[in-house]
């Protein structure tokens, strides 16, 4: 799943890239509206960037928040900021010196999910560990390639926190999580 969403990416031109992210983001307008803080992530390549919906939020007026850790070893926190940082996973991140934030809205990224709302991860339990402490007070909502929300279910581990909901350009899929 992870070469095919790099295959995947690269072989998207720029403007339909660009057009496909803005419909998530269109697809997330109710979720964004409804939410206080809203939480995305700084995209890896070859991930569909959910920063067109993490503006809108901004213009609707929500605080928006992006993962950031203070050691490779540390837990994952959201805080508020422009990703301007390095963090230790090879991605930019926001300044860790304001206090973390608890969102209600999680854009979470994913490998691949099922439609019970398992997901697969980068496999290092970062997003289980920070969404545990957010069971019941977020909405917890994939985001990823129409292609990642796969037909077929597969195991869940005892750890893994389910999403309730998939967003991807053609459309929201909600899970009975
Ligand atoms: N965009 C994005 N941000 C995220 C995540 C994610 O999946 N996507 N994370 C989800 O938990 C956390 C970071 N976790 C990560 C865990 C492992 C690797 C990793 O193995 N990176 C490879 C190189 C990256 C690549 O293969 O493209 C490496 O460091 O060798 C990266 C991030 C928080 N932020
Ligand atoms: N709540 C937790 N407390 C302690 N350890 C945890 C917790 N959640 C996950 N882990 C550990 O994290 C490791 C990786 O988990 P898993 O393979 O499910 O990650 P993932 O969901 O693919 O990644 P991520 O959550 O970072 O996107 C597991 O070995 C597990 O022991």
């Amino acid at each position: 799943m992870r070469a095919r969403r790099k295959d995947y990416a690269a072989s998207l031109a720029p403007s339909l890239r660009i057009a496909l992210e803005g419909e998530v983001a269109r697809i997330l307008e109710p979720l964004l509206f409804a939410a206080k803080v809203v939480a995305a992530y700084q995209p890896m390549k070859e991930e569909l960037s959910p920063l067109p919906a993490l503006e809108m939020a901004r213009a609707m007026g929500k605080t928006t928040v992006l993962p950031a850790f203070a050691a490779r070893d540390s837990r994952m926190t959201f805080h508020e900021g422009d990703a301007t940082a390095a963090g230790p996973w090879g991605l930019l991140q926001p300044p860790i010196d304001s206090p973390p934030l608890a969102p209600d809205l999680v854009l979470v990224p994913l490998i691949a999910c099922d439609l019970l709302g398992n997901r697969i991860g980068m496999g290092q339990g970062h997003y289980d560990r920070a969404l545990e402490g957010l069971r019941g007070q977020a909405t917890l909502v994939g985001i990823g390639w129409d292609f990642q929300l796969l037909a077929d279910t597969f195991a869940a581990d005892p750890w893994d926190q389910p999403l309730h909901a998939f967003a991807a350009p053609s459309g929201l899929t909600e899970f009975s999580t």
